[in-house]
């Protein structure tokens, strides 16, 4: 260990979780705290329920055009991506609120804007798979409709 170094912190605390104020010991009690992250930030993030909002549409969309399973299950993947990610992003800005507060940190800066940059990459990734499996068929729907 290089002098000065803080000393590291003993192996059985990390193993055995004795760092964490809780520790869910049932798959039912895992279960009922993801709900209660997906409730928070669908509460608090106005983003997360826009992407909700949009996936629905899209899925909705999906169903309606008749979309292969195969396609439908793309579209899920990847609204299930954005979602994820703005999960991540949300635990990302807790984690940074509770080391600096209301201080500025140029750190605090780079991991706030790098896990929303992550969200901005997978929507519009998604947005691009979605309009690409969504436009054909809907375009040939209204043509066969309006002719
Ligand atoms: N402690 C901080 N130090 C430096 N910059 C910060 C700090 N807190 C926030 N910021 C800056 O303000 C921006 C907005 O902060 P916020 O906490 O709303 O995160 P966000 O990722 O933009 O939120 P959302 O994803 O909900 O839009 C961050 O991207 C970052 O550039």
């Amino acid at each position: 260990m290089s002098p000065g170094a803080p000393n590291p912190t003993p192996k059985n605390k990390v193993y055995d979780r004795q760092l964490s104020w809780q520790v869910a010991h049932s798959l039912w009690a895992s279960f009922r705290y993801a709900t209660q992250g997906i409730r928070y930030a669908f509460i608090t993030q106005r983003n997360f329920r826009i992407h909700v909002l949009i996936g629905s549409i899209a899925l909705g969309l999906g169903l309606a055009l008749n979309l292969e399973a195969v396609k439908m299950a793309v579209i899920a993947l990847t609204i299930g991506l954005v979602l994820a990610l703005e999960l991540i992003n949300t635990a990302i800005e807790s984690v940074v609120d509770l080391t600096v507060e209301q201080q500025y940190h140029d750190l605090a800066k780079i991991a706030k804007d790098c896990a929303a940059g992550a969200v901005l990459i997978g929507a519009l990734a998604s947005l691009i798979v979605a309009l690409s499996l969504l436009i054909p068929p809907l375009l040939i729907r209204l043509t066969s409709l309006l002719g």
